[in-house]
């Protein structure tokens, strides 16, 4: 992880979804052209193009169904493209694994109670996987830097089946750190947690791009509470993807278009809420109908 930078040098970015090279001119950290990708024979989207920058945060957003995680499996090389190409670091994202940290589902986290935090963490240092001389020290040591960097040190010694769910999601940060990653793809990290916790969760985001530089592409149902904290927006939709700031792309027009029916975006309190005819798709009912 290196020093931070400055997070807004992309805001003024039109939607594309042509668009191969990050309008910056900086070398992308994520490249992916003419993706087409699933995990059946039939892909969950098709022509999806589009960069990350370096030291960013994007949102990753869709419906059900919409293909974020066959993204995120595209993007760690788990997942061969039905068409077009994804580089990550300049690289095919198998050659890139080691740069790259996942925070998976925290549901995933059912056999694991019994262990502290830190054991927790320490269970996917590469180091002491491979039974490498130094690796107590060395795991230790990323370790204790991974839970300092998602301020989770009190939790080293806590058993996970003792712990809220948002205390948990900061484990799965730091395990996800341990490695040391310079690209991290957080999948749904804000599912099941109150209102609170999912400010933690943003805020954590947002200091490890800006204090460390990492790349982070960040999947909800819900932008609301990126808003303002994330350069752009990825929206997966009826086959395909729209990227671009959030307030660009987040709109009727842009969405109508994506879905193929008609959608209209409400705002209300700085929030954007997405409906489909009079159909809720991502929103708190009362303030939708408060909104209009
Ligand atoms: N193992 C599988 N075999 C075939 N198709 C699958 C498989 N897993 C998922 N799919 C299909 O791939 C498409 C994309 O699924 P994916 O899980 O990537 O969507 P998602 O956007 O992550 O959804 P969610 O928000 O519900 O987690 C869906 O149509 C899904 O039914």
């Amino acid at each position: 992880m290196q020093p931070g930078r400055s997070s807004s040098s992309t805001r003024s970015r039109r939607p594309s979804t042509v668009r191969p090279e990050d309008a910056e001119g900086a070398k992308p950290a994520i490249a992916v052209a003419g993706l087409a990708a699933g995990r059946g024979r039939m892909p969950a989207f098709r022509d999806v193009t589009f960069t990350v920058p370096p030291a960013s945060l994007t949102v990753l957003v869709g419906p059900n169904g919409a293909g974020k995680t066959t993204l995120f499996e595209a993007l760690l090389g788990l997942l061969r493209p039905q068409a077009g190409s994804v580089r990550i670091l300049g690289r095919a994202p198998r050659e890139a694994r080691r740069y790259v940290g996942l925070v998976p589902q925290s549901a995933r986290l059912a056999h694991e109670h019994q262990l502290a935090g830190r054991e927790f963490v320490a269970a996917a240092f590469r180091a002491r996987r491979l039974g490498l001389p130094l690796a107590r020290r060395e795991t230790a040591l990323a370790v204790g830097e991974a839970l300092a960097a998602v301020e989770a040190q009190d939790l080293a010694d806590r058993r996970l089946g003792t712990l809220s769910g948002g205390q948990r999601r900061r484990l799965l940060f730091a395990q996800a750190l341990v490695n040391r990653p310079e690209i991290l793809l957080m999948d749904e990290p804000l599912a099941e947690l109150d209102p609170a916790a999912q400010r933690t969760v943003v805020g954590l985001a947002a200091r490890l791009r800006d204090r460390f530089g990492l790349t982070i592409v960040f999947s909800t149902h819900d932008v609301n509470p990126l808003i303002g904290i994330a350069e752009r927006v990825l929206y997966l939709a009826g086959g395909r993807g729209v990227i671009g700031p959030i307030e660009e792309v987040v709109t009727g027009e842009v969405l109508t278009k994506l879905y193929g029916v008609p959608m209209e975006v409400f705002e209300a309190r700085g929030r954007r809420f997405v409906v489909q005819d009079d159909a809720v798709m991502a929103a708190a009912p009362e303030e939708v109908a408060a909104a209009r």
